[in-house]
């Protein structure tokens, strides 16, 4: 399996002497402080995979670059050969020419290109060193960092093909390869090629089919047993042989469910992307009925039946197929590998919704499309209770829209819905897809958490700043973390917070500002409810039209940049939750604040970013019912605005097995902050317990 690796082609390096947990100076970055005496190429080589490991670009550059550069580097510039972890490439130099990227084979003789600053010289590097495995994942991480990079992107898939390395090797080394021919299979899907991205869209069912049988395999291996030995220790062997059997069993079956789960969640995400093998289906479908792929789109179409029978897009399809083809051709049914699938893991919900009945087993079914009829009865009612708790876990799937895919950037499976032209403004963007249901509802349910934790202590959800008619609840990322160590609200919200505020972070400055880094200023979760009775005369806006970082006049239409405002912030996001409110548009305007030019309707995972200054004048329109909540970020380039709630709220919540690891991170000195959270570029928090809780009133 990849558990959330970032870069798992590089080894664990051992650890000698400095920067080793326990030992002073952090690694080998002396060399390049002036009059430090130089190291040996291959330990500034581990050095800076170090540091590139850690995401560091600047030191990784660095230390890469001086270990090249050393007299010895000139005759053998790697140390593969001492260390069998590296894979040898054939060898292939980028390098950028006039007309951008360029690719070809390393000339013999070719001498030392001075290297540019920047990530980007990395890549070239790497390739230098014949490290093409590095260039590759550079590459692949400039581009994330990058998303409208396009041309980069182009250029890598050239560098793909002209590489004699196996066609999947680059996106490998950083994703499963499940997730990379699923990602490479929707954009050329969306590109319209459909032809072209059946062979991937194929894989992706394929590989994630492996992948889940190879995380099934896993669910009777030695951890498993050795879980089972500990529990039964401590559990003190009440029971007899067949309740220690069924308890096996149970065990075994729990796990294999969840690989459902497992196989759907990209790395580093917390949660899985909803329905994943029914909705690859429905790809598959649809990109075989592109081609005119007859049979093989009914295949496909009647596979998706099996999951849900009263599909209607699926039924409808399917009868069209019908007529097509005249009389019903013999052989003709669903896919194999997924009919076998489904009756398996038919089989084991059977076995666990009995045991969670009579043996008093717990059991959370990773799928929505689970019949009623495999449900026993005398659970239904409960678990239907549970559903309309959180009843995002049973969202229906959204196939995203796929007609807008020539535009699409895919990062992380988020899609550009509108751009700044069809925005009518300068710097504007509204993205989707940055958040699942799942994760919308765990931080709802943090805002609600945090609410009632403030209702039990006296404090009364307040009017808002902005009317009289909602009520405003706001919740810091400082106050998230203090409020999940006194457990008033679960860690997983609060720690979501952190990491979906550095999500937007990434993509806003991937999109704005990729030059330049911007830092997150200020995070703060809002709700904003409709007090009821009172909305009926309502002529008020929920918030009056107004920029973020300049104080706009609307008769002249100038806007000030200076204090009240928070003359700082230099973009803004807003990153919405729900949908289920009455009003609560987002709008932008001329300067003058009254001609609406665009405006946003609010839902689970939707950023809308944009420059905080006077070009994006914007209001809310008043929430008549309901309540809406939002994620409001500001970023900033100046460094010394960056948001120190962040890194004391990473710190609070670090789990106790955590501390060694950041520590050597921390210390890794970093000038160029590119795409690192700001934790590792912050001072570690002095005094937490000491300090007085801090209060923020911004909005
Ligand atoms: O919640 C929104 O959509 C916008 C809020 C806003 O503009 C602000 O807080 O400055
Ligand atoms: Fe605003």
């Amino acid at each position: 399996g990849f558990p959330g690796l970032r870069l798992p082609f590089l080894p664990a390096l051992p650890c000698r002497g400095t920067g080793c947990p326990g030992e002073p100076p952090p690694p080998g970055l002396a060399p390049l402080s002036p009059g430090a005496p130089p190291q040996a190429p291959d330990l500034l080589y581990a050095d800076g995979l170090r540091a590139y490991a850690a995401g560091a670009w600047a030191p990784a550059v660095a230390l890469l670059r001086e270990a090249l550069r050393s007299p010895s580097a000139h005759i053998s510039p790697t140390p593969e050969s001492s260390n069998p972890s590296f894979r040898s490439f054939p060898s292939i130099l980028v390098s950028r020419g006039p007309g951008g990227w360029e690719v070809g084979s390393q000339g013999a003789g070719r001498g030392l290109t001075p290297l540019p600053e920047g990530t980007d010289s990395l890549i070239l590097l790497a390739s230098q060193m014949k490290k093409l495995d590095l260039a590759a994942a550079a590459a692949h991480t400039f581009f994330v960092a990058n998303p409208t990079h396009l041309q980069m992107r182009e250029d890598m898939a050239k560098y793909r093909r002209m590489s004699r390395v196996r066609p999947q090797s680059f996106r490998d080394l950083e994703t499963p390869p499940h997730w990379a021919a699923y990602d490479d299979g929707l954009e050329l899907l969306g590109r319209q090629e459909a032809g072209q991205a059946l062979p991937r869209l194929e894989e992706a069912l394929q590989e994630s089919l492996a992948q889940m049988e190879s995380c099934r395999a896993g669910c009777e291996g030695p951890e498993e047993q050795q879980r089972e030995e500990e529990e039964e220790e401590g559990a003190g062997s009440q029971g007899g042989l067949y309740e220690t059997i069924a308890g096996h069993w149970i065990r075994v079956l729990q796990c294999r469910q969840r690989c459902v789960g497992d196989t759907a969640t990209r790395p580093g995400r917390s949660f899985p992307v909803p329905d994943f093998l029914p909705s690859q289906l429905r790809r598959l479908h649809e990109a075989h009925a592109q081609v005119g792929n007859l049979s093989q789109a009914m295949e496909n179409v009647l596979s998706v039946l099996l999951f849900y029978p009263e599909d209607e897009a699926a039924k409808k399809a399917l009868n069209q197929y019908q007529a097509q083809l005249g009389e019903p051709r013999p052989g003709l049914g669903p896919r194999e590998d997924i009919r076998r699938f489904i009756l398996r893991s038919l089989g084991e919900k059977r076995h666990l919704y009995y045991a969670m009945e009579h043996l008093g087993a717990s059991f959370k079914d990773p799928d929505p499309w689970t019949p009623a009829a495999v449900i026993p009865e005398a659970l239904r009612e409960k678990l239907r209770e549970d559903q309309e708790k959180r009843p995002w876990d049973h969202e229906p799937p959204q196939p995203k829209p796929l007609t807008h895919w020539k535009d699409v950037l895919l990062l992380e499976g988020v899609t550009l819905t509108q751009d700044a032209r069809q925005l009518n403004g300068s710097e504007r963007v509204v993205l989707d897809g940055l958040l699942t249901p799942a994760e919308c509802g765990v931080l709802l349910q943090l805002a609600k958490d945090a609410a009632e934790a403030g209702a039990r202590s006296g404090y009364r959800g307040r009017r808002s700043p902005h009317t009289p008619h909602e009520r405003f609840e706001g919740l810091t990322v400082l106050k998230a973390a203090q409020l999940a160590q006194a457990g008033s609200v679960g860690s997983q919200g609060a720690k979501l917070l952190l990491e979906v505020s550095e999500r937007v972070r990434t993509l806003t400055q991937a999109y704005f500002s990729p030059e330049r880094p911007l830092h997150l200023s200020f995070t703060h979760l809002v709700c904003r409810s409709a007090i009821e009775g009172e909305q009926d005369q309502r002529m008020d806006l929920s918030h009056p039209v107004h920029a973020d970082n300049c104080v706009l006049d609307p008769d002249t239409g100038d806007c000030w940049r200076e204090p009240p405002a928070y003359t700082y912030r230099d973009y803004s996001g807003l990153l919405y939750l729900n949908d289920d409110f009455h009003g609560g548009d987002l709008f932008f305007t001329e300067p003058n604040a009254l001609t609406v030019t665009a405006q946003v309707r609010p839902r689970c995972g939707r950023l809308v970013a944009f420059s905080s200054g006077g070009e994006n004048p914007h209001g809310v329109w008043a929430v008549t019912r309901g309540r809406r909540c939002a994620l409001a970020l500001w970023h900033t380039w100046a460094p010394e605005h960056r948001e120190q709630e962040w890194t004391e709220a990473k710190e609070l919540l670090k789990e106790p097995g955590e501390e060694e690891e950041e520590e050597e991170e921390e210390e890794m000195p970093s000038r160029d902050p590119s795409p690192e959270p700001p934790s590792r570029r912050l001072p570690r928090v002095q005094d937490k317990a000491g300090k007085p809780p801090r209060v923020r009133e911004e909005l």
